[in-house]
């Protein structure tokens, strides 16, 4: 799917929500939260289903927001829902090569096959970068995996995952990234994790930008839904609408 241009407008206003040189916390990077949305607050129309929600115009916002992160983070219910690229496509007139981030994906039980992922094609086509794949360190990694990712540049971050709490576990994860010098996140989902990651702003601020496509669709009570266990506030609330879609960008309050 190849994308369209970006709208200028969007330009400005993103501007004061991309990761910003001096971060707001030193022990772990920026982090984005960004995903889309219908009006039912639902980011899929089933379980384990792929969902086109944007318009190909924030589609391309999603690229322009990659290109500006150092990484992006999913979790294992959206790669196996999705097998997607995560790689940037969009091109910055300005420059003569796409930056693309490095896909995170959180998958403790190991369940998931990089060499037969739609991830390994990207890289084998120098089309994007191989994953960090966080599992937990009680579990042994499959040779062929293992090999395979090696062979890309990619690798395996084992971490106490089990057992931990939810703060205790995103504290490892997000200090264990920076330390390998990623400074900035964009987190696109899925489910659990936009929803874990909203609740726990109260205790522990996690998020430093919130950015949300919503899509002028329904999607129905068997979708997969956005909904935090607490209160959630924003500061800073800014809104773009385009063709079809508007875009929240905002900072969420630790009050
Ligand atoms: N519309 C959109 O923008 C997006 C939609 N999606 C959709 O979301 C759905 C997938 O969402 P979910 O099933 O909720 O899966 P998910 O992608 O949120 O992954 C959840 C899994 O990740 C692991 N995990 C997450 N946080 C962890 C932590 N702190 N410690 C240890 N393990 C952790 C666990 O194994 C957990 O079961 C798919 O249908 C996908 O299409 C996903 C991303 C964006
Ligand atoms: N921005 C946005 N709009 C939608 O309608 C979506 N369904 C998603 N999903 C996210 O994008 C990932 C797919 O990325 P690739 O195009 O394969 O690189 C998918 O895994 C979700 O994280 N996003």
């Amino acid at each position: 799917m190849s994308l369209i241009p970006l709208p200028p407008s969007l330009i400005p206003f993103l501007k004061d929500y991309l990761p910003q040189p001096l971060s707001s916390c030193p022990h772990r990077p920026f982090i984005t939260l960004t995903y889309a949305q219908s009006l039912d607050s639902k980011i899929a129309s089933k379980p384990g289903q792929q969902t086109k929600i944007s318009h190909l115009e924030t589609k391309t916002m999603t690229h322009y927001l990659r290109s500006k992160h150092d990484a992006i983070l999913v979790g294992i219910g959206t790669v196996l829902a999705d097998d997607p690229k995560l790689n940037c496509r969009y091109h910055d007139p300005g420059s003569d090569v796409i930056s693309s981030p490095r896909p995170i994906i959180i998958d403790p039980h190991h369940k998931w096959k990089y060499s037969k992922s739609q991830l390994y094609k990207i890289h084998e086509s120098n089309q994007g970068l191989s994953p960090f794949i966080i599992i937990d360190e009680s579990i042994s990694i499959d040779p062929v995996e293992l090999e395979a990712l090696d062979h890309h540049g990619g690798k395996f971050i084992p971490l106490p995952l089990f057992n931990k709490s939810k703060s205790e576990s995103w504290e490892s994860i997000l200090s264990s990234l920076l330390q390998l010098n990623l400074k900035s996140i964009m987190i696109e989902g899925g489910a659990m994790i936009i929803n874990d990651l909203l609740s726990l702003q109260h205790d522990k601020k996690f998020i430093d930008s919130l950015i949300i496509t919503i899509g002028p669709v329904f999607l129905g009570s068997e979708g997969v839904t956005v909904h935090p266990h607490t209160n959630v506030e924003l500061d800073n609330i800014n809104w773009w609408s385009g063709i079809q879609d508007s875009i929240l960008c905002a900072n969420v309050s630790t009050k």
